[in-house]
């Protein structure tokens, strides 16, 4: 049984169609950290997929059964980023021995037993299926974790995870209010702005399933709108990179067009409900070039913005918040010492 959530008002249950899901058993209020787990199995960033197994070797009994206990869905897509021996061994065990005997499967091959090499492969698709990527962590890549390993994806999730470097834990907190009985997700890919297509090849490749979340449903209104919204925005991105360059370097005209496609993000990332990291990201960039432009107040609106949902997503024990915190604090300031000169200056 996976272990128990951090919240009694949690519980982890099976779903039709994508196996233990968790499930909040009362409203949680947006901002709420409900997990805070240490990395079960982790990658750091000098290490690779082939370098799995023998990481899970280096557990204790208990924590190598809560791994083996996690969901894995033995595609051959879990051989992502492994080297060939461990390719032309999952070929073995499920094509068939005809592609060599189990002897040259030893030999060549250096898998002691038939047993140690299912263990391998089962070891290699967990840890494909339910390994999230820790953004910018400095050490650590990709780490799968006991229970919040257990949370599906949507596209549009209600919660968000982001790796505290000081304690060591992949705090998921909240991005909305979560109602009685709704299942809590976290988007496994990263926010930005792709359309259906791309983000079911990258599921598919990456976790080895086909998203039917309600984003991802054309057959409905909320998946038409969506997807609308994100084609235009692709097309606004698009428009921005071709025309990188063609006005005066950092200039006004670059700084305007950078801060519109920015504006474009926000838009398009509040009218499909998208909070969390990448918006409030997407203010302080939008903040930083308003400064850059002399606009002092919308500088300091934009921040503020970015620092709520960054206390949300983040809670205000993490570095990017105290960092927003000093920002908007500095524009405040700023926005103070320059009052009466902008009095004098109206007047
Ligand atoms: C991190 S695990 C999530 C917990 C998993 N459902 C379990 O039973 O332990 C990821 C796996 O869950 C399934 N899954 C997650 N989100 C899904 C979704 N939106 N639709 C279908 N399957 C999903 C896929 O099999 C995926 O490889």
């Amino acid at each position: 049984m996976p272990p128990p959530p951090r919240l009694p008002s949690l519980a982890v249950l099976p779903l039709p169609n994508r196996g233990l899901g968790v499930i909040a058993r009362t409203p949680i209020p947006r901002g709420t950290r409900i997990f805070s787990e240490h990395p079960l199995l982790a990658l750091r960033h000098d290490q690779d997929a082939s370098d799995v197994y023998a990481a899970s070797r280096l557990l204790t009994q208990e924590q190598r059964a809560v791994l083996m206990g996690l969901s894995g869905n033995g595609a051959e897509s879990s051989l992502e980023g492994v080297g060939g021996r461990e390719r032309r061994a999952w070929r073995w065990l499920h094509v068939g021995p005809r592609l060599g005997t189990k002897t040259e499967l030893m030999r060549l091959w250096k898998f002691p037993t038939v047993r140690r090499l299912k263990r391998h492969m089962a070891v290699l698709s967990i840890f494909r299926s339910n390994a999230f990527d820790l953004g910018n962590a400095a050490t650590w890549q990709q780490a799968v974790f006991p229970t919040i390993s257990r949370l599906n994806h949507a596209c549009v999730p209600n919660a968000q995870g982001n790796f505290h470097e000081g304690t060591g834990k992949f705090n998921v907190h909240t991005i909305r209010d979560v109602q009685e009985g709704e299942e809590v997700t976290l988007n496994y890919l990263q926010e930005v702005g792709m359309v259906r297509n791309a983000r079911r090849e990258k599921l598919s490749k990456g976790y080895g399933f086909e998203c039917g979340c309600p984003a991802c449903d054309l057959g409905m209104e909320r998946g038409r709108v969506g997807e609308k919204r994100r084609v235009e925005m692709q097309r606004t991105l698009g428009e921005y990179a071709r025309g990188v360059g063609e006005g005066q370097p950092g200039g006004v005209g670059e700084k305007e067009k950078e801060l519109r496609t920015f504006e474009a993000f926000i838009e398009m990332f509040e009218g499909e409900g998208i909070a969390g990291r990448e918006l409030a990201a997407m203010y302080f960039e939008s903040s930083r070039l308003h400064k850059a432009l002399g606009n002092h107040d919308e500088a300091l609106r934009c921040a503020d913005k970015g620092l709520f949902i960054d206390e949300d997503c983040l809670g205000t024990d993490h570095a990017i918040y105290q960092t927003g915190r000093e920002t908007v604090e500095a524009l405040r300031s700023l926005a103070v010492s320059e009052g009466p000169l902008r009095a004098v200056a109206a007047g």
